[in-house]
């Protein structure tokens, strides 16, 4: 008996390759937007193709954020009430792409994603997340209408920003093993569709490992891609369940105990060891995950990572105190058996 209807939004065009971003204005055309845009960016991306953009449109207006918090959110709506923009473009990292998707929510327009580096799905969902003193907000908005993401700037980009993108696509193995942990469980709702596509999309890049390396457009290119897919399978999930279960939580901890070491993505590749190993054990798969992460550049221990052992022992054990949302984790792991499953795994 279906009770519920579903609505899944999703961007309506993706456009990948070398140099798109001049054709953004084409990309732009043909949504039939309307008004002048709004470019939301932070000063590296603007520096680095601010004015290629500015260039594609009839008098556009910039703003740029140097932090992100719910007041640049707030700042971006008042500079944008005065501007009154007919939509966004977001231009940037996870920064600049998170404010303008909270505000273009708030001002009821439309957004278009431009991302400059391959950092996290965030570039792409439907979701924010927001810092705010030592807790951070998960927030629920509009997916981008469109993605334009040049493979060109892309590789240009610092390559820990790529191997960042790549560890939180293989973090997706994980979070689908919680989800449907849940389910089992707890009965939540889950969706055959949406776990399938972030576990495929999590294989896949496994699978090319060997052709993302730095510097090449290529590796931009399957990284993007991966990023898109793991948007969509949120997107039809409608929560950001297909891309973030327990390993999530514990590097979410670690933004709190440790902010600023190290990057998402990196905090929850080294994390997606400790509750694949959690999940499975000592014969599961935890070690194909380190050794993917490793093949990736991406850091495989908490020294790695910047972070004291510690500081990652405290992660793991109030990891599930945080949120709503039902993982391994459920009930919470005691000091002894964090250190065990972080010594097994030779995170620590
Ligand atoms: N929505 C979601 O699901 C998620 C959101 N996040 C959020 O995303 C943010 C982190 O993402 P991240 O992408 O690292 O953030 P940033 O936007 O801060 O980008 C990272 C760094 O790269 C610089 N930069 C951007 N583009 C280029 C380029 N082409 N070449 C060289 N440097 C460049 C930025 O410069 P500058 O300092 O000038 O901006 C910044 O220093 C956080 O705010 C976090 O909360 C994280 C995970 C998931
Ligand atoms: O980072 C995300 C998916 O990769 C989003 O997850 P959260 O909903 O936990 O913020
Ligand atoms: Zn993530």
């Amino acid at each position: 008996m279906f009770e519920k209807s579903t609505w899944i939004k999703l961007p309506r065009n993706v456009l990948v390759g070398h140099g798109v971003v001049d054709d953004l204005g084409t990309a732009v055309g043909e949504l039939y937007l309307t008004g002048r845009p709004l470019i939301v960016t932070s000063p590296t991306p603007n520096e680095i193709a601010g004015d290629r953009v500015r260039a594609q449109f009839e008098d556009p207006a910039t703003a740029v954020v140097e932090d992100a918090s719910f007041e640049a959110v707030e700042q971006l709506t008042a500079t944008a009430e005065e501007v009154d923009p007919g939509y966004l473009i977001a231009l940037g990292g996870g920064k600049p792409i998170d404010i303008a998707k909270m505000a273009a929510d708030h001002l009821g327009v439309g957004f278009v994603s431009v991302p400059t580096v391959a950092s996290h799905d965030g570039i792409v969902s439907g979701r924010s997340s927001i810092p705010e003193g030592d807790t951070r907000h998960s927030v629920a908005a509009d997916p981008p209408l469109a993605v334009v993401a040049d493979t060109e700037l892309l590789a240009e980009a610092p390559w820990r920003l790529t191997t960042a993108g790549c560890a939180d696509i293989i973090s997706n193995y994980t979070a689908v093993k919680d989800w449907r942990l849940a389910r089992r469980l707890r009965n939540v709702e889950y969706s055959e569709y949406a776990g399938a596509l972030s576990e495929m999309t999590a294989e896949l890049l496994v699978e090319n490992a060997d052709m993302i390396r730095p510097g090449l457009e290529e590796s931009s290119w399957v990284v993007v891609k991966a990023l898109v897919s793991s948007g969509v399978a949120m997107s039809i999930a409608g929560s950001s369940r297909p891309a973030s279960g327990a390993e999530h939580l514990i590097s979410h901890q670690l933004d709190r105990i440790a902010p600023g070491k190290a990057l998402h993505g990196h905090q929850v590749g080294v994390a997606s060891i400790m509750t694949e190993y959690l999940h499975s054990g000592e014969n599961g798969e935890w070690a194909a995950i380190r050794e993917a992460l490793g093949e990736l550049d991406a850091p495989t221990t908490a020294a790695e990572l910047g972070v004291d052992d510690e500081e990652l022992i405290t992660a793991l054990t109030s990891a599930h105190e945080i949120r709503d949302r039902y993982t391994i984790l459920q009930g919470g792991i005691n000091e002894e058996a964090a250190i065990e499953v972080a010594t097994a795994t030779g995170v620590i």
